[in-house]
């Protein structure tokens, strides 16, 4: 996978397939609302597994129910496709997302 920036276009076309998520700050961002703190935990641990095997961390915060994620990619200095990739495996981990 390419580790250069998206172009504007790119990004653009991106955002339009990954229900949620926006750009906040240069970076790809999305709050998620669970049921319970368990069920945010749940999805923080699956993600965590997905994110290690990628070799690519997000940046996030976790508050009872909610989880805010951001990502950027710190060896490109703004957002590639590699956040994209991640992006795309939270909103299909999340429950009913
Ligand atoms: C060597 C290792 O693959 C790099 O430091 C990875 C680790 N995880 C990473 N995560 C993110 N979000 N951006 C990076 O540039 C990055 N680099």
């Amino acid at each position: 996978m390419s580790n250069s920036q998206l172009s504007e276009a790119e990004l653009k076309k991106a955002l339009g397939e990954l229900s949620g998520w926006s750009i906040e700050a240069g970076k790809l961002h999305r709050q998620y609302q669970f049921k319970s703190f368990v069920e945010a935990f749940g999805f923080m641990s699956s993600l965590a597994l997905v994110a290690e095997s990628m070799g690519h961390h997000p940046e996030w915060f976790n508050v009872y129910n909610r989880v805010t994620i951001d990502l950027t990619t710190h060896d490109a200095g703004g957002i590639t496709a590699k956040d994209v990739e991640l992006a795309r495996k939270a909103n299909q981990l999340a429950p009913s997302k």
